[in-house]
């Protein structure tokens, strides 16, 4: 623990010890690295905002030099309230996690707890795996993916979930939370794009009776209902500024007042979550807090697209048709020549819409034993082979029209019928097109 101030160290040196925690101090922090060379530490505790230096700028030095001796270590800085700019700048040079000044006991020890839990010091290991199990796949991201849940689920740090949508962003969300040690408590879902910025308050923190006209009664907010479980906020990226705010200052604090509450509640929620968006651009372009962005990002893990891959697809269509055999009561098989079909084809959807073309051919056929034929029409044409839009300037509107319905024919085989229907023009229509861009085609 660095901290130049004799009475600060004392009292968190007897919070410690009554953790177990073996303890030192070192009240000059000018000798920080000479100190610890000879007192190596799992942690450090390290006050930006000594008395010597005014702005703080002094701790960030001793943090940079800290983290150039022992890289491993994660260091917690603590700041003065209102030097948030200097935490931010503390996370950048590699610092695992800031508390601001005054703190409060409970959650200072659960971030030191998170974090020696990270660095597999006091490590209670999950001993269910079932959670796992619900996520298919042996491609080595997967396998990376997995071990990583299995480390990150009994800390309490908090975690940011990226990646494209329908890439089981939720699905690991989940096995985090039943991996936990708050797997018997609630798994609290919010989607964050669904709700009108007006809400947002009354959504997350509840509201009592009367706190504005439509407020017939008391309700209670997704953090209290994930109270001692987890909450998973979906979506983050789609956040307006003013409720970003709002958000930030109870993840700081860990309490909430209801709209219309006289006193604030204390919270004890994990939180996770997810976004399809690229949050650190958003911070550059200013429309994600820097500040929330760190805090909600202790631990980070990205999703892969489908096509990253494929390798996986197999497994996966085996998996949801032996799900869906089971609920429909069904006996289908897939041939082996739609299973490579399956694995070549594009899924700007992921996993999701694999999940629905197979649920939706299953559903809908009649046979045993399903051919290419049986899920084409189930599975719906994209323009490209890409997932990515093209950008302005790259493609007029008659140069897209074309590569659209070139892209259709040749996904339904020439088909007429199933390339009209999918680009949701008449056949007549399709004709005139293709005569128009003299597109050819294999019937
Ligand atoms: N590895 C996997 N194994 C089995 N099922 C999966 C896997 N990944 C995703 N799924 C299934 O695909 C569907 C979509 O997954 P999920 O909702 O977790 O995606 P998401 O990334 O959260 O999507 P969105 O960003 O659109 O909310 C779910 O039905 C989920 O069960």
């Amino acid at each position: 623990m660095l901290d130049d101030d004799e009475t600060v160290c004392q009292s968190l040196r007897y919070l410690f010890i009554k953790q177990g925690w073996e303890v030192q101090t070192l009240t000059n922090p000018l000798n920080a690295v000479a100190f610890l060379k000879n007192n190596p530490a799992d942690l450090i505790l390290l006050d930006l905002n000594f008395r010597v230096g005014t702005d703080g700028k002094e701790g960030l030095g001793i943090l940079k030099e800290i983290k150039s001796h022992t890289k491993e270590v994660p260091v917690i800085l603590f700041t003065a309230w209102g030097s948030m700019q200097l935490a931010i700048d503390g996370m950048k040079l590699g610092a695992a996690d800031f508390l601001t000044k005054p703190w409060d006991n409970e959650n200072l020890i659960a971030a030191i707890r998170t974090q020696l839990q990270l660095r597999g010091k006091n490590e209670d290991r999950p001993t269910s795996h079932s959670s796992l199990d619900a996520i298919i796949g042996t491609s080595e991201t997967i396998k990376a993916i997995k071990e990583w849940i299995v480390k990150a689920a009994p800390t309490d740090a908090t975690v940011l979930i990226s990646g494209e949508s329908g890439t089981g962003k939720e699905l690991v969300a989940k096995a985090i939370h039943d991996l936990s040690k708050r797997q018997d408590q609630a798994f609290v879902s919010v989607n964050l794009g669904a709700i009108p910025d007006s809400l947002f308050e009354s959504e997350l923190f509840g509201h009592k009776k009367g706190a504005f006209t439509s407020a017939v009664s008391d309700r209670e907010g997704r953090f209290k209902l994930a109270e001692k479980g987890t909450l998973f906020l979906d979506e983050i990226g789609d956040l307006a500024l003013a409720s970003q705010v709002k958000l930030l200052r109870v993840l700081q604090e860990k309490t909430f007042e209801p709209l219309g509450g006289s006193k604030p509640i204390k919270t004890d929620v994990r939180i996770i979550s997810a976004t399809h968006k690229d949050l650190s651009d958003m911070v550059v372009r200013e429309t994600f807090r820097e500040d929330l962005f760190y805090r909600i990002n202790l631990l980070h893990i990205h999703l892969p697209a489908l096509s990253e891959r494929r390798e996986d697809i197999p497994l996966l269509v085996n998996h949801f048709i032996q799900q869906f055999n089971a609920t429909q009561n069904k006996k289908v098989k897939v041939e082996s020549h739609a299973l490579e079909w399956l694995e070549k084809q594009v899924y700007p959807g992921n996993i999701r819409q694999l999940k629905n073309c197979i649920e939706r051919t299953v559903l809908l056929t009649a046979k045993n034993s399903l051919g290419i034929k049986d899920f084409k029409p189930h599975l719906e044409a994209k323009p490209g082979g890409s997932n990515k839009f093209p950008k302005v300037g790259e493609l007029t509107l008659d140069e897209m029209e074309k590569t659209l319905i070139a892209n259709a024919l040749e996904f339904y085989a020439g088909n007429i019928t199933d390339a009209a229907r999918s680009l949701g023009i008449t056949r007549s229509a399709l004709y005139r097109r293709i005569e128009k861009y003299n597109i050819n085609y294999d019937a």
